[in-house]
């Protein structure tokens, strides 16, 4: 099955070489771009398509959501709309609802914050365990995760669960709840902070997930100052997520972590990035509104030349959206990135955090977030001319169309 797409405005490939292409057209080919160029120029396609003068985008990677859970915490949201700070306790409170919960609810709620997501222009989503909090909640988390998302992350280090010792719950992570869950995940995260593990339980997570085989990332300095972006960078995560209090000497680390990586090397097809990647920074600016935080420091780190992404972190506690749109709005009208540079950061950083940007047809995988020939065929079709209007209209809904792995999608 093909499909020639037409009279694209504006085409934001988010490629090597951060092209934007005007009147042009896009043939995909089962899951992968096949061809893009002027319309005059296009192969046969089975089916046709009139973009009608809009833009096209790759669709949102989304590397930061915790989706397996139920319950709900309205009570806890309007507290701190009243003035409570947040703390990592609220976790308990989706964990007694997630435990409560069966495999079928819990599967059917994940499937519809998917779908959600999807409808909005999401192509490529990673989700964490988390709200589990005991091996067999955990491994439960995992594997309904493994059913609903393209790629997930162990979170048993969340929080410590009430009337645990910190130290023996650490030692269970590491272990049986490790052993349970490893079949059904590709990453490890923990939550680095005060009010959840300490820098050296934090340290023997990252340890025994990596030896493992796990990829890494980290939760940290959301709360504070702390260890977090400091012990990624010593373990060489992919990521580490929130970044809202950093010292200097953080964001100095996280940049020598790409000093080795080179950005781009579009002529070989349309890949990008070569090198040893670094240390991803995962800014989250709507879980920043809503925990009432400082807007991580987005501009900074692109300034001191880090590679950032933006995610939703949908979960129901501290970010219960998973629109990437409103991520990348507030991205530019409040972190003061331009529209390219917000659209990068929720497309190809996210792909970058997950390991998903490079490949084409000549590696077998295929490079996700990015759009040029030999990549996975997730297209976000916007019902507007240009990518400007995800902040020049901020608020209104402009996901037209969407293809997710060459598959068109159910947008609400
Ligand atoms: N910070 C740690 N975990 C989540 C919040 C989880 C919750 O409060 O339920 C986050 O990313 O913000
Ligand atoms: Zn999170």
């Amino acid at each position: 099955m093909s499909i020639l797409i037409t009279n694209i405005a504006e085409l934001m490939t988010q490629d090597a070489e951060q092209r934007v292409l005007r009147d042009v057209a896009v043939v995909i080919e089962g899951e992968r771009i096949a061809w893009i160029g002027a319309a005059a120029g296009a192969p046969a396609a089975d089916e046709a398509v009139d973009a009608g003068g809009r833009a096209v985008l790759p669709g949102w990677v989304d590397s930061h959501t915790h989706l397996i859970f139920a319950g709900d915490r309205t009570a806890e949201f309007e507290a701190r709309m009243a003035g409570e700070s947040y703390s990592a306790g609220g976790i308990a409170v989706t964990t007694g609802a997630t435990r409560a919960t069966s495999d079928f609810d819990l599967t059917r709620l994940a499937l519809g914050r998917v779908a959600e997501a999807v409808s909005q222009g999401t192509t490529y989503l990673e989700t964490k365990t988390g709200y589990g909090l005991d091996v067999e909640n955990e491994a439960r988390s995992a594997r309904i995760a493994s059913t609903v998302a393209d790629e997930v992350t162990y979170l048993g280090a969340h929080l410590v669960p009430a009337g645990a010792d910190a130290g023996e719950y650490t030692d269970l992570v590491c272990g049986p709840m490790l052993a349970a869950v490893r079949p059904y995940v590709q990453w490890a995260d923990v939550f680095c902070e005060r009010g959840a593990f300490s820098e050296d339980q934090s340290r023997r997570v990252l340890q025994a997930c990596r030896e493992a085989g796990l990829g890494l990332r980290v939760h940290g300095n959301q709360l504070g100052e702390g260890p977090g972006v400091r012990l990624a960078v010593e373990f060489g995560a992919a990521s580490v997520d929130h970044v809202n209090y950093l010292a200097a000497a953080d964001v100095e680390a996280l940049a020598a972590s790409w000093s080795g990586w080179n950005a781009g090397d579009g002529a070989a097809g349309g890949s990008s990035g070569s090198g040893p990647r670094g240390t991803v920074a995962t800014c989250l600016p709507a879980c920043d509104l809503s925990t009432r935080q400082p807007l991580a420091p987005a501009r900074e780190l692109l300034d001191a030349g880090v590679q950032i992404a933006l995610a939703s972190n949908c979960n129901p506690g501290t970010s219960y959206t998973s629109s990437m749109a409103f991520c990348v709005t507030t991205a530019v009208l409040q972190m003061r990135l331009s529209v390219q540079e917000a659209v990068r950061a929720a497309t190809y950083g996210g792909a970058l955090a997950l390991g998903r940007e490079r490949g084409n047809d000549v590696d077998g995988e295929r490079a996700v977030g990015s759009i040029a020939v030999g990549h996975r065929a997730d297209l976000h079709l916007l019902n507007a001319p240009s990518a400007t209007h995800l902040a020049y209209r901020p608020g209104i809904p402009l996901t037209h169309a969407v293809w997710r792995a060459g598959v068109p999608q159910r947008v609400r």
